[in-house]
């Protein structure tokens, strides 16, 4: 288990984590989401003690990173997959990791070979593509046999196979009764993957809950129509008892009504109709919908679902 207790990082005067709490429970996958710049990255950096805490903690199985003996057999991470020598073959590299962390020689064979880099592991990793190093930063986290891991990104830059293989091996992790936070900006991948969530937004807790809640409290099952007279449309819709939303141009998104509901309206309206389908609800609108207020790099008008 992860525990952030008030947890807070200060760059200068501004807050890039801001008094966050939050447990991470063992035997499920928690997903880590937030905006660019809301803190993912510099949070899991203070669980592994790579940046110390201006305020708060952070403790893994209710200790300090800095108070364990072999860290790596506690906490496995992925957060920089570009952070390994590039002179250095991944056995090479493995080894140091092994050697100072009191794990047997043997372990780095295995993990390089449940990582699918067998046949590469005497190639210096500076000649890795990108897919090769987060493979390797992979097998750098699971050295230890770790009960907590954590992975900032771990599907950047994997190709289709690599993206359902890293879906597999956190779901079996965690199935195996570890503790998995893992960070992505890939809404339907993460979908697929986390059982749990945890959304910040510069730097502050937005949701922590299970990946159902979190969907069922956004906008829902809606249906998509274009028409060129949406306006006409809208109004139609909207005293047949639809909730309406404006989507940008010619589309309209309408909660409350099904979808051939819909389409005899706009029939009935003598509307032209360009476009009319069901929406399933998501995690992506959920999350555009939670997220909204904290995106702090974006567009800010005309996207709205
Ligand atoms: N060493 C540093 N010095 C100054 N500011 C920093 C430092 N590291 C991070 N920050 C700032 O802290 C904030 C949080 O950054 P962080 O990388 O943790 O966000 P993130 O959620 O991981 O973002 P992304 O999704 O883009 O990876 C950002 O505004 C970033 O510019």
């Amino acid at each position: 288990m992860i525990t952030l207790r008030g947890l807070t990082k200060r760059f200068g005067d501004r807050a890039a984590v801001d008094g966050l709490s939050l447990e991470v429970a063992a035997g499920k996958v928690t997903g880590f989401l937030g905006p660019n710049g809301a803190g993912k990255s510099t949070t899991m950096r203070m669980v592994v003690g790579l940046d110390r805490p201006s305020a708060g903690e952070a403790l893994v199985g209710g200790r300090r990173y800095g108070e364990m003996r072999h860290p790596l057999r506690e906490v496995g991470a992925l957060l920089d997959a570009g952070a390994v020598h590039p002179g250095r073959s991944a056995r090479a590299h493995l080894l140091a990791m092994a050697r100072s962390n009191g794990i047997a020689r043997g372990r780095v064979e295995e993990v390089l070979a449940m990582v699918g880099l067998e046949a590469v592991t005497g190639r210096r990793a500076g000649t890795f593509s990108l897919g090769m190093r987060q493979r390797l930063g992979i097998a750098g986290a699971l050295l230890g046999d770790p009960g907590v891991l954590m992975f900032d990104e771990p599907v950047n830059g994997l190709d289709p196979d690599g993206v359902v293989w890293v879906r597999r091996l956190m779901r079996s992790l965690a199935a195996q009764g570890r503790t998995v936070f893992v960070s992505s900006h890939l809404m339907s991948e993460m979908q697929l993957t986390a059982d749990h969530l945890a959304v910040i937004g510069k730097g502050r807790l937005l949701a922590d809950a299970p990946m159902a809640e979190v969907i069922a409290a956004g906008p829902g099952n809606a249906v998509r129509v274009r028409s060129p007279r949406a306006q006409v449309l809208a109004g139609r819709l909207a005293a047949a008892g639809g909730q309406v939303r404006h989507a940008g141009g010619e589309e309209l998104r309408v909660a409350g009504l099904a979808v051939e509901r819909v389409g005899l309206i706009a029939f009935e309206a003598g509307v032209p109709v360009l476009e009319l389908g069901a929406v399933q609800a998501s995690l992506e609108e959920a999350y555009m919908e939670l997220t909204g207020a904290s995106v702090e790099y974006g567009a800010t008008a005309g996207t709205g679902v």
